[in-house]
């Protein structure tokens, strides 16, 4: 029997689609397979697909928290002496009424019955400012009505674009300056407002605080800008929502005294305390440390909640006893909680003592057994040493005739801690380890090979130009002498003894010497030529952060931020 011939590849169809896709002539196979046949059909396939976008916009938050949210973080921010520590040591009074004397950390109260919220300034230099950007659920965007506009503001607003935006805020300060004139104060506000929502977006809330008396804002700005904070919705943002990160509220150096005595640049034990926030943290993750490095963690425990929100929520508002605040950093309230104990700090000029002119040992004889309590703390008033120095002069003598052992042991690296002035000693000695590496506090550990600045705080010389760097030493060029960026203008303005950075929103270097308040020829050459080889401030600006959070991001698993400042 014969072998019937295999088919030839490409039957009868195949001849005819190709035939079809040649009539074609575009080169595609089947160029009608992907148009619509009918107006109609094209109509519903596009609201369909509209429509699924829209659904995949609104889809709903998953709230994974099983237990009480974790504080919302509201960011106070702004150039120098705006306003920000009044403005947070005001919003605290009027919820936790305790005012804190001086804004060293973040400060957590309860807001209202469902909410906490935890308070932290902003630190005004660029890595401050990067740290920051990462934990922010809400910013405050302090200006100053009086002076207007400064480049701080709108660097912040680019780094928060490359972070993810959260909810923004404005508030106008300093508006007092116009109390006697009402007419420019009113165009001042609507100037500032148009400017304001053009830079954020159309609608931007901004807020006034028209007057400080006895160094606080007035009390119905405060009481209705603490409101709308209360109430507010702050849409979390995704990534955040699914990585673990906690907003470090207090830190310790527990490394032994020994071995910083050693070597002061030796690798620190520290404990971190914070709200654990976005998602689950696991043990064995690895931590990043925000601008300072990935590092594995000994040891992770839950603590009881130190700021928690009330239990009855059949009220309407909060009792006194409800309105906890939480500041560990803050020297308020005198207490501090640690792993296993809360230590109440009580100054010395508070401590009363009840010494009787009686002699103690007059006093034992006389009353018996029944005061043996008492007396004891008697003789501990008389009490020169601390336990610690009494350790170490005590002395063993375990043989007959033997010489005695001294009791130097290692209690002292532990104890210095409990006492609250020991411990702003040893911070302050940490931090001037740190800023022996290279510079100080937060901004070292920000700028440390994140953005290759190898661990130097970035000037404003930095970013301008040798002969700009020049004449911001110079005094006397400093007044008016306007600087491009990226997308705005400044001007370098000398106010009150420092030098302020003023945003000029003018198109050309006549109008922005006009905004700066000179006329001067020779400045108008210098910044017209400024304008138009336009010095990369913001530009540079951006492109450090793009850096900075290109290299970054993919390590970022687990985030711990410091508070800077
Ligand atoms: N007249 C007036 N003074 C204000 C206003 N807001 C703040 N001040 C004053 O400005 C000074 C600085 O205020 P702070 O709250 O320390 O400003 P800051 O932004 O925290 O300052 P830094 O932390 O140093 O950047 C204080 O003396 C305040 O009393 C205001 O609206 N009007």
């Amino acid at each position: 029997m014969a072998a019937k011939p295999h088919r030839k590849k490409g039957g009868k169809k195949g001849g005819k689609k190709s035939a079809k896709g040649g009539k074609g002539g575009d080169g595609r196979r089947n160029p009608k397979a992907f148009i619509h046949q009918s107006s109609r059909k094209a109509r519903i396939q596009q609201s369909r697909s509209s429509e699924k976008e829209q659904r995949k916009l609104h889809a709903p938050l998953l709230d994974r928290s099983t237990d009480e949210p974790p504080p919302q973080v509201v960011l106070v921010q702004g150039p120098p002496k705006v306003g920000k520590s009044t403005l947070i040591k005001c919003l605290v009074r009027h919820y936790a009424r305790q005012t804190p004397p001086v804004v060293g950390g973040p400060i957590t109260v309860v807001a209202s019955k469902k909410r906490r919220i935890t308070f932290v300034e902003c630190p005004h230099d660029l890595n401050g400012m990067i740290d920051a950007a990462k934990f922010a659920d809400l910013v405050l965007l302090l200006i100053d009505g009086n002076f207007g506009f400064e480049m701080e503001t709108f660097e912040f607003l680019n780094i928060l674009q490359v972070h993810g935006f959260p909810k923004v805020m404005g508030v106008l300060t300093h508006l007092d300056a116009f109390q006697n004139d009402a007419k420019k104060l009113r165009k001042t506000k609507k100037q500032l407002k148009s400017r304001f929502s053009a830079e954020i977006y159309e609608g931007a809330k901004l807020f006034y605080l028209n007057g400080i008396r006895y160094g606080k804002y007035l009390h119905h700005e405060i009481r209705n800008l603490a409101r709308f904070i209360s109430v507010m919705k702050l849409r979390p943002l995704s990534w955040r929502t699914t990585h673990p990160y906690v907003v470090v509220d207090r830190f310790e150096d527990v490394t032994p005294q020994e071995n910083v005595n050693e070597d002061a640049k030796c690798g620190r034990d520290v404990l971190l305390y914070g709200f654990l926030r976005g998602y689950n943290l696991r043990r064995e993750a690895r931590v990043h440390v925000a601008g300072v490095g990935d590092f594995s963690m000994e040891e992770l425990d839950g603590l009881i909640d130190p700021c928690p929100l009330p239990d009855t929520i059949k009220k309407r508002g909060l009792n006194e006893k409800e309105r906890i605040i939480y500041a560990p950093m803050n020297d308020i309230g005198g207490f501090m909680y640690d792993k296993d104990a809360v230590y109440v700090d009580i100054p010395d000029w508070k401590v009363q003592y009840s010494k009787s002119n009686r002699s103690i040992a007059g006093e034992v004889g006389s009353q018996g057994q029944d005061r043996v309590g008492e007396d004891m703390v008697r003789v501990l008033q008389g009490t020169q040493k601390t336990v610690d120095e009494k350790l170490n002069e005590s002395r063993v003598q375990v043989f007959k005739g033997g010489s005695g052992l001294s009791g130097e042991i290692e209690t002292s690296g532990k104890l210095h801690f409990v006492n609250g002035d020991n411990r702003n000693i040893e911070q302050g000695k940490d931090e001037s380890d740190l800023s022996e590496e290279g510079g100080e506090g937060s901004e070292v550990s920000s700028s440390s090979g994140d953005d290759g600045t190898d661990g130097k705080q970035p000037s404003d010389k930095e970013f301008l130009s040798d002969d700009e760097a020049d004449s911001s030493d110079d005094d006397s060029g400093l007044d008016g002498a306007a600087e491009a960026s990226g997308s705005q203008q400044f001007c370098l303005v000398k106010d009150s003894g420092r030098v302020r950075r003023k945003v000029v929103f003018a198109n050309n270097g006549r109008d922005a010497e006009q905004d700066c308040g000179t006329q001067s020829n020779e400045d108008d050459e210098t910044s017209s030529s400024d304008a138009s080889e336009g010095v990369p401030f913001c530009l540079m600006l951006v492109s450090r952060i793009l850096s900075f959070s290109s290299s970054h991001k993919m390590a970022l698993n687990s985030i711990v931020c410091f508070e800077a400042g």
